[in-house]
């Protein structure tokens, strides 16, 4: 057996338990189980009793406790709001090596420190909903105490649901402006979009279709190999045609400096709710 090939069995023998089974908890627990891992070694911990049934009862992981979970779990992964960290966290019992892994936004690593027993090594990520169909962004920094096999730990769990970037923490509310709070802006574009065919006297179902498949397929060509937007958009738009005219009025209304200003914006109240932990 490789190295890695043995590192990658220890990580699949991890137990890990998500604290917090709302979206992103059981878009995580579900990636894993898609991904092969056995869900006997699955915990999640959520305080909404018909929410924990309906989580175990789809993935077949067992719901448990804080106590319980924190005193089986190799890998602890936070994912709850940002109001309930704290609370959770300081129920983490002392005595057992594990890595901690928060996918909560704007917490910084030294408030997850404070609030967890002394030297925990604590992975902070910021995920994004594509999570839910395994096609997650989840940017990773490490915090004082996590070395290079905490943020492998972190990452191999990760890689099961997307694919990972790891960034000192001063780039996580940049970040969070990007990818965590990028599909929305997305969304939008394509609502925006949908509402113009429609306009435009296409039946909705219709408009919703093209618009959908468009992003789907217009997404496929930019993650491909050696592609790059710029390139891809000037391929798009023949001289004297169609595309030109309206990439045209998008620039005139202002398109990439609402970006610049939206992105400035997030990545100011990201920093503003770290600010409020201490970061
Ligand atoms: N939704 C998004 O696009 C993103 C969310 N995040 C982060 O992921 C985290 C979770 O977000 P969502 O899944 O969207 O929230 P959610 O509200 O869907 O899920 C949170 C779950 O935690 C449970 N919970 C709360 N306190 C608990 C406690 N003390 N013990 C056990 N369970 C508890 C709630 O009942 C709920 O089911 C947040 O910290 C958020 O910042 C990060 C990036 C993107
Ligand atoms: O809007 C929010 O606060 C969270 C963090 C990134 C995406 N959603």
């Amino acid at each position: 057996m490789t190295t890695e090939t043995q590192r990658s069995a220890a990580r699949s023998s991890d137990t890990v338990a998500v604290l917090g089974g709302g979206r992103i908890g059981e878009a995580l627990l579900g990636g894993l189980v898609a991904a092969g891992r056995d869900a006997g070694s699955l915990l999640v911990v959520e305080r909404d009793a018909d929410r924990a049934a309906e989580v175990s009862g789809r993935l077949g992981v067992t719901a448990t406790d804080v106590a319980d979970a924190a005193g089986r779990a190799d890998v602890l992964v936070v994912a709850v709001k940002p109001q309930d960290v704290q609370g959770v966290l300081e129920s983490v019992p002392a005595g057992r090596e594990r890595v901690v892994v928060s996918l909560a936004a704007g917490i910084p690593t030294i408030a997850l420190e404070r609030w967890l027993p002394t030297g925990t090594p604590v992975v902070r990520v910021m995920p994004n909903t594509p999570m839910l169909v395994g096609r997650a962004m989840c940017v990773l920094s490490a915090g004082a105490h996590a070395d290079d096999a905490a943020m492998d730990t972190a990452e191999g769990l990760l890689r099961s649901v997307g694919r990972t970037v790891r960034v000192p923490e001063s780039q996580q509310d940049a970040a969070t402006a990007l990818s965590g709070s990028g599909p929305a802006y997305l969304f939008l574009v394509a609502e925006a979009m949908i509402e113009a065919g429609v306009a435009l006297g296409l039946p909705r179902p219709t408009a919703t279709e093209l618009v959908t498949a468009t992003v789907d397929g217009a997404g496929g060509l930019l993650t491909g190999p050696g592609n790059h937007p710029s390139l891809l958009r000037e391929a798009v738009t023949s001289p004297g045609g169609t595309t030109a005219q309206a990439l045209r009025v998008l620039e005139a209304h202002g398109l990439r400096a609402a970006f610049a200003d939206a992105v400035e914006a997030c990545r100011d109240r990201s920093q503003a709710l770290g600010a409020t932990y201490g970061g």
